[in-house]
């Protein structure tokens, strides 16, 4: 099959390539270029020439993927004959010999040392050059580096791509979380002949457009969990606060008031009371923005308008909000589980075995405790479980293999019956608590109480939202309706 790239290279004649190759094996031009490992020239039709400037981790990395890919591959190096180790099969050239013997250049050079490439402009001429490099900080220069490229040698056409992998990604061809190249630059055809190549050593591509967005491409690599920072700043910030407040409730106030050392609770009980109030907490935070988004809706009579910065903001890190919640859900449960293990617990029903024998009575069997224990427990347990499910359905690999369906039944459906299962698993916890005077030491509602707020208002706003008319009309907005002024009508009418 001819390509248009494949009719590129068959013009531009393999033929005098060789000539360029073999006349390098000659004594006189040992200085200019070696040949690594003779190629059997006899063999069917050659397979494609690359370029590679630079023998670094990078240069290195990628002339074994894509000898591994079927190409060949030519280095164009300062020191040609010294330059250590390159894969085997590959030639290495001087710069200038290197450029003329192939279309495409992969520039594996860092942007500190471009300007040797601006003496090659002439053997650059009409080359796509693939600029693949990064900085180590966000705006260190005032254009992109393959913008810069592009001034440096206005007649070649420059690709940025690659720069989002690591030497090592390459080298081990791509994985589930690797697989995507970004690409972008001036020249449909030399982006494509780039996706090309991309595509062979087995990548996905994703073309970003003209070469104004290199910037954002190189900018990428030098992102730190951009979508995660808010979510652990919420985490961080919550758990710092409750912690105190029930560090205060608990053990201050058996100091203060009953003159009891408790301290020892920091470690295990108070850990998990804060862990599982955040948790919900972030779970019902996960909710709140759909449920505020679909009355913005019904309050504007359109979906046409965009939502508000930060409700937009707030609606893109959902998933990292409920991971962190489904992980702080997960030390909740080991902290309960290591509950029987306890000295504490241990001392305390011996201690209760040993009254009871010592004054001859025994407690009575309580029915209502026990529904009351095992409903608290199964509601957890079966949130829990859901919660899972919600973040396993989150990784992409799963997500892709879901349909849009499947996703948002998962996602929306199953994720309000788990705000469900966690909120009144809590809600049993709390049981006779709520109207018990002792619970609201100094005045104050315990911690639990403060997990319930946002999820109740949650379920509410939700329940609210099913109400077969709301659901209605919020449907019919979601389809495309909008609500007419009835202002602009009664004008159009005066106009008639
Ligand atoms: N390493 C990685 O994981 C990644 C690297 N990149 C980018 O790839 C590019 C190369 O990175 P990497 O391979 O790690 O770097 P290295 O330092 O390992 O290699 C750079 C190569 O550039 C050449 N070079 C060095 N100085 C000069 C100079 N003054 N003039 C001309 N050529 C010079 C050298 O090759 P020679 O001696 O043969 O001339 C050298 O081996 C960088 O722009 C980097 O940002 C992008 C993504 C990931
Ligand atoms: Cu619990």
């Amino acid at each position: 099959m001819t390509t248009p790239t494949n009719e590129r290279h068959s013009s531009l004649g393999f033929g005098n390539l060789w000539a360029v190759v073999m006349s390098a094996e000659k004594p006189k031009n040992t200085s200019e270029s070696v040949l690594l490992h003779p190629l059997d020239t006899a063999a069917a039709p050659e397979p494609e020439l690359l370029c590679i400037f630079g023998t670094g981790d990078l240069g290195r990395s990628l002339g074994q993927r894509l000898l591994q890919s079927g190409y060949r591959v030519v280095y164009g190096s300062r020191r040609p004959t010294s330059c250590g180790p390159l894969p085997q099969g590959t030639q290495v050239m001087s710069h200038a010999a290197a450029a003329q013997s192939a279309s495409v250049v992969f520039v594996c050079v860092h942007r500190e040392n471009y300007e040797f490439l601006e003496t090659l402009a002439p053997q650059l001429r009409g080359k796509v050059l693939v600029d693949v490099s990064n900085n180590l900080k966000k705006n260190l220069y005032p254009e992109a580096n393959a913008e810069y490229l592009q001034r440096l040698i206005p007649g070649a056409q420059v690709v940025k791509a690659f720069n989002t992998l690591s030497a090592w990604a390459l080298q081990n061809g791509p994985s589930d979380a690797n697989r995507q190249v970004f690409l972008c630059g001036n020249s449909a055809e030399a982006n494509q002949a780039v996706a090309k190549t991309a595509t062979k050593l087995g990548f996905t591509v994703l073309d970003r457009g003209s070469l104004s967005a290199a910037r954002e491409l190189e900018d990428f690599p030098l992102q730190l969990f951009p979508e995660w920072r808010l979510p652990l700043r919420v985490a961080v910030g919550l758990i710092a606060a409750l912690f105190f407040y029930v560090l205060i409730r608990d053990v201050i106030y058996a100091k203060v008031e009953l003159g009891k050392d408790i301290s020892f609770r920091i470690m295990v009980s108070l850990a998990n009371k804060v862990f599982p109030i955040v948790s919900l907490i972030m779970l019902s935070l996960c909710y709140l923005p759909g449920v505020i988004a679909a009355f913005l809706q019904l309050y504007r009579g359109t979906k046409y308008k965009r939502f508000p910065d930060w409700l937009d903001r707030w609606m893109l890190c959902r998933k990292q909000l409920g991971l962190v919640a489904l992980g702080l859900a997960f030390l909740h449960v080991l902290y309960t589980l290591i509950i029987p293990i306890r000295y504490y617990v241990k001392f305390r029903i011996a201690a209760s075995t040993v009254l009871q024998m010592k004054e001859n009575q025994t407690k009575e069997f309580n029915t209502v405790w026990a529904w009351q224990g095992d409903s608290f427990y199964s509601t957890g347990i079966l949130g829990f479980g859901m919660f899972l499910l919600l973040g396993i359905t989150s990784l992409p690999s799963v997500t892709n293999a879901l349909s849009w369906r499947e996703f948002n039944f998962i996602q929306s459906k199953l994720g309000y019956l788990t705000v469900f299962l966690c909120t009144f698993h809590t809600y049993l916890y709390g049981w006779n608590k709520f109207l018990r005077p002792s619970s609201y030491k100094w005045n104050t509602p315990p911690a639990f109480m403060l997990s319930l707020v946002l999820p109740t208002v949650v379920m509410v706003l939700k329940l609210l939202l099913l109400l077969p008319c709301v659901d209605r009309r919020l449907t019919r907005i979601r389809q495309g309706w909008e609500r007419t002024d009835p202002k602009d009508d009664s004008r159009k009418s005066l106009l008639a």
